[in-house]
């Protein structure tokens, strides 16, 4: 069941005394909802899942009918329909509204930093892209940690029990899209690729016929993501699948042994005993506080920036140490294109009337799930390296896992995808650049006792020298993509973003003023409460989860990779939640 209310959740009666017997608890993020699920498939387990914010789940339960009322329910649809996840955050009622301090290499700008404050946290609001990561960055995170368990061979019957690929929702032939073979089709989370064709996929998948810096690759999760594919998203019936809808759909709250307490805030854990830590301290919505101690364990799933701070606000750990987080320099780069009228996605988000009919459309009886709301903004994506031969390789090493890892990230979108609004006019086509073997590393800390105090996020972007050369190639592998043969009467020109321009003939120089002014991040901040060895003195928890010199207390999120993978995160939230959820059963 789910409470919205700790009263509610007390006055569920008899299982206060059950739950003292058999308790386990977390907080609802991507990896918890995961934890929490495969927990309560053993009744013997009781389980409760603590969440700072709210559901937009059960929301949709109560409300069955997809037929909204725009105004009231704005913020609802952003989270549900796959084209409005760029409205889902940030600074939205479904976000903490996090914000960087004051990035240096970034002419001193403030970067929004969001992440989900609802059940099934940032799988709720992220942007969908399901992408694992290369088989050499899980097999450097085993080797990172001596123990196996953590390998890509290890790791990928667990993504196959978390997966479940579906048809798109326009039910087209995806033999040329994705190859069925790598993926789960029993699993909870839906995977799939688009069910709204464009009129640059055949432009896309040209490109990967005529260059060879581009070359297609079927299927970018089988352990080698290199090249041009079909993006593959978390969407079920052109609706966003998240970890809320599917690890914690109503079937799964049904289950005697498992509760949901929303708007409850954790704000520390306390010792129960010396180095004993199983009781949770967290407050309501009015601010009173409560305590509840688990039998066997606490498991802390807070996500990569709440996480640290709940365990220095614990006295666990010393006060003063930040934490190492890894992050993935990204922006946007948009190019105007000649297109019909409803070619790309722009026409919704400029004209109200388009973007009532085709939320109708979504959302009506019969259609629903189908049109361009059912489809997420990202279409495709290329990863790609820079070539051995490049310069900076004489004086650093290679950042990458391995040679068949990717160093850059293109993310192409069918329309302005931005920091800013929409222009109001015109046709847009997307190639967001990434950085996805970043160098630098940033922290993660606490600048007061007060535990509802916003963490001091400092993502340090830049700060190796590698960045810097890497992004420069992002940029120029985004010009060459997007002025390719095939796009040569589709795309015009890079559009001014802040004042700046590039071309495909910008210097360095020109490069670097551009990305100080507009860069900020794809959001994959992982490493803040990293796993080391067994008996390493560095690090926070071992390869169990365990946090290290303490018993009582794990921590299952993000925070525990030592090293960000070349990839979109969230398939590492999810098996690190189903590799995580055995572990402790055998435990127990
Ligand atoms: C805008 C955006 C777009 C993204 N797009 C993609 C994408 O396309 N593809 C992709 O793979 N990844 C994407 N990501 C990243 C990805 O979604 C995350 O890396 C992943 O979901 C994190 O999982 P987690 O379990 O570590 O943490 P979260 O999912 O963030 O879970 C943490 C949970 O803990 C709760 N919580 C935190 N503090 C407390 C507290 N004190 N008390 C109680 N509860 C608390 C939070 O509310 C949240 O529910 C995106 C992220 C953002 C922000």
């Amino acid at each position: 069941a789910i409470f919205e209310n700790v009263a509610d959740l007390q006055q569920s009666g008899s299982s206060f005394d059950f739950i003292i017997l058999v308790l386990i608890r977390a907080t609802g993020g991507t990896s918890g909802a995961v934890l929490a699920n495969r927990l309560s498939e053993n009744s013997a387990f009781s389980v409760l899942l603590l969440e700072a914010g709210g559901s937009y789940v059960q929301y949709l339960t109560t409300h069955s009918s997809l037929t909204y009322t725009l105004q009231r329910d704005a913020d609802i649809i952003n989270l549900s329909a796959p084209l409005l996840c760029i409205l889902a955050t940030p600074f939205t009622q479904q976000d903490w509204n996090f914000t960087t301090v004051p990035q240096a290499a970034l002419n001193n700008r403030v970067i929004p930093y969001p992440r989900g404050f609802v059940l099934g946290g940032t799988s709720s609001v992220n942007f969908m892209a399901y992408t694992r990561g290369s088989k050499e960055d899980f097999d450097r995170f085993a080797n990172l940690v001596n123990d196996q368990r953590w390998s890509w061979n290890s790791l990928v019957p667990y993504w196959k029990k978390s997966e479940k690929l579906t048809p798109p929702v326009d039910n087209h032939n995806t033999s040329k899209q994705v190859d069925a073979s790598v993926h789960g089709l029993n699993g909870l989370n839906s995977i799939t690729v688009t069910g709204f064709p464009t009129e640059i996929d055949s432009k896309v998948i040209a490109t990967t016929q005529v260059d060879s810096q581009f070359p297609f690759n079927l299927d970018m999760n089988s352990g080698n993501p290199l090249g041009v594919g079909w993006a593959q998203m978390t969407v079920l019936n052109g609706q966003r699948s998240s970890a809320a809808t599917s690890y914690l759909a109503s079937s799964f709250v049904a289950r005697p042994n498992l509760k949901i307490l929303l708007h409850a805030r954790v704000t520390r854990v306390l010792p129960t005993a010396t180095n004993d830590f199983r009781t949770v301290q967290f407050q309501d919505r009015q601010g009173n506080t409560f305590n509840l101690t688990a039998n066997k364990e606490v498991i802390l799933s807070a996500g990569s920036v709440s996480t640290p701070p709940i365990l220095m606000h614990s006295g666990i750990g010393d006060f003063a140490t930040l934490t190492s987080l890894a992050i993935t320099p990204s922006f946007p780069l948009t190019f105007s294109v000649n297109s019909n009228s409803n070619g790309t996605f722009d026409p919704i988000f400029q004209n109200p009337t388009t973007f009532t009919q085709s939320l109708t459309q979504w959302s009506s009886a019969g259609t629903a799930g189908t049109g361009r709301m059912g489809a997420e903004p990202i279409s495709h994506m290329a990863w790609l390296r820079v070539p051995s031969t490049a310069s900076i390789f004489a004086s650093v090493p290679d950042p990458a896992a391995g040679s068949n890892t990717p160093h850059l990230e293109l993310l192409i979108t069918n329309g302005w995808v931005g920091l800013q609004a929409p222009p109001t006019s015109g046709h847009y086509m997307g190639v967001a650049v990434a950085v996805v073997s970043p160098t630098s590393r940033g922290t993660i800390t606490i600048s007061s006792n007060d535990p509802l105090a916003p963490p001091v996020i400092d993502p340090n972007f830049f700060h190796s020298e590698i960045d810097k050369v890497f992004m420069r190639a992002a940029v120029r592998a985004a010009f060459r993509f997007a002025f390719s043969q095939p796009f040569a009467d589709y795309v015009v020109a890079a559009t001014t973003l802040n004042g700046f321009t590039l071309t495909s003939t910008s210097s360095d120089e020109e490069i670097d003023a551009y990305v100080r002014q507009n860069c900020g991040t794809v959001f994959h901040p992982v490493g803040t409460a990293a796993m080391s060895p067994v008996g390493a003195d560095y690090g926070v928890v071992d390869p169990d989860l365990k946090v290290k010199g303490l018993t009582g207390l794990r921590i299952v999120d993000l925070s525990v990779m030592p090293i960000v993978p070349a990839a979109h995160t969230q398939a590492a939230a999810y098996v690190i939640g189903e590799r995580a959820a055995d572990i402790i059963k055998a435990s127990w």
